[in-house]
């Protein structure tokens, strides 16, 4: 949990390598910048293992993995609460480490799990919480951000799960932070309110907060971030915007064919798998292998039954990727190019 207060900006970022930075923007443009990062824990472990990226002012970047990638202690190194092995981190232009006075008052941060006083209200903890932060917003107007304004006066213990969570992003907006760090900010909360944070951290995007969230869910990756990274192992194995990341996987077409029309008369470059009368096509030309599906339907008169076309979606290129890089692991796989590498 992080004490959220201002000062002012000094950027001044170290080229990151590998494919961590847009094209067209400059290094002062950056306020995450990562090169080369390594975490070991006692015992030796290292659980990040030499990552590269950057993040840009006013942008909404997610750390994805499978459990145990490096994640959290990717965060935690950003938020300045641990020391890297080796590489450097830079946030808003500063050693988040060694010059932690400097970025702490300027960040705010949502960890897993926040430790509140469970006989304090909501408000009081916000109000405690806004007692070691300069400039920060009216605690009612942080709640109401969040959507816990009517449940201002209930204990914390008394809150749900979800509603704990809401409190947490709270705390982290108080000090109207320039950037935020979110770690997995919407477990425990319903539909609607996983969707009423999503609005939220766009419309802190929108007003030019820059958002580093990490997330189990790909559909919210999907939704919400502009770049996002897939790390495995403590290292990055797939980045790029959510478009770019599943442009690398196949798309699929899936139908039925009708009694009678056997798979060997389909157009030869569309004969893919066929389980009895179900078929499905992968392929990186989607509009073209449609395009020749449906004309060779209509030529012949088929009717294709529970037609369904669509492009990879990040779960599935998600899935891809960790079973191609656990394969790799046990030595079965063929082989997997990371975008992010
Ligand atoms: N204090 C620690 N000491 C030793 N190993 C640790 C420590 N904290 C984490 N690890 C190990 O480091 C690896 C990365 O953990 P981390 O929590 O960063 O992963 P994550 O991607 O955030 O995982 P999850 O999605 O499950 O939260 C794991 O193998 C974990 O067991």
């Amino acid at each position: 949990m992080t004490c959220v207060m201002s000062t002012s900006d000094s950027a001044h970022c170290p080229l990151p390598r590998g494919g961590g930075m847009l094209p067209y923007m400059t290094t002062d443009q950056y306020v995450i910048t990562v090169d080369e990062l390594r975490r070991r824990y006692a015992g030796g472990f290292e659980a990040v293992s030499g990552i590269t990226f950057s993040v840009a002012r006013g942008e909404i970047f997610a750390l994805l993995g499978t459990n145990g990638a490096g994640k959290t202690s990717t965060v935690e190194l950003l938020e300045g609460l641990a020391e890297p092995a080796s590489g450097t981190v830079r946030v808003l232009g500063h050693d988040p480490y060694r010059e932690r006075s400097a970025v702490r008052p300027r960040i705010g941060v949502m960890l897993q799990e926040g430790g509140f006083p469970s006989d304090l209200t909501a408000a009081e903890t916000a109000r405690m919480w806004s007692g070691c932060t300069s400039g920060a917003r009216p605690v009612g107007e942080a709640l109401e951000l969040v959507g816990l304004g009517h449940r201002a006066d209930v204990r914390v213990k008394q809150l749900s799960g979800g509603e704990r969570r809401r409190l947490d992003l709270a705390l982290a907006l108080l000090g109207r932070p320039e950037v935020l760090f979110l770690d997995e900010p919407t477990t425990g909360l319903d539909a609607e309110g996983r969707r009423d944070t999503w609005d939220l951290v766009r419309a802190l995007r929108d007003t030019g907060t820059t958002v580093l969230l990490t997330t189990h869910y790909l559909e919210e990756a999907e939704a919400l971030a502009d770049r996002l990274a897939i790390m495995h192992r403590g290292r990055i194995v797939a980045s790029g915007t959510p478009a770019e990341v599943t442009a690398s996987r196949p798309a699929r077409i899936r139908f039925e064919l009708p009694h009678g029309v056997q798979p060997g008369r389909l157009p030869l470059a569309l004969r893919a798998a066929a389980d009895g009368r179900r078929i499905e096509i992968r392929t990186h030309q989607l509009q073209e292998a449609l395009t020749e599906l449906l004309r060779w339907a209509e030529r012949e008169g088929v009717a294709l039954a529970a037609l369904d076309a669509r492009s990879a979606s990040l779960e599935e290129a998600f899935l891809e990727i960790a079973q191609t890089e656990l394969d790799m692991s046990t030595g079965t796989a063929t082989g997997m190019a990371g975008a992010g590498r």
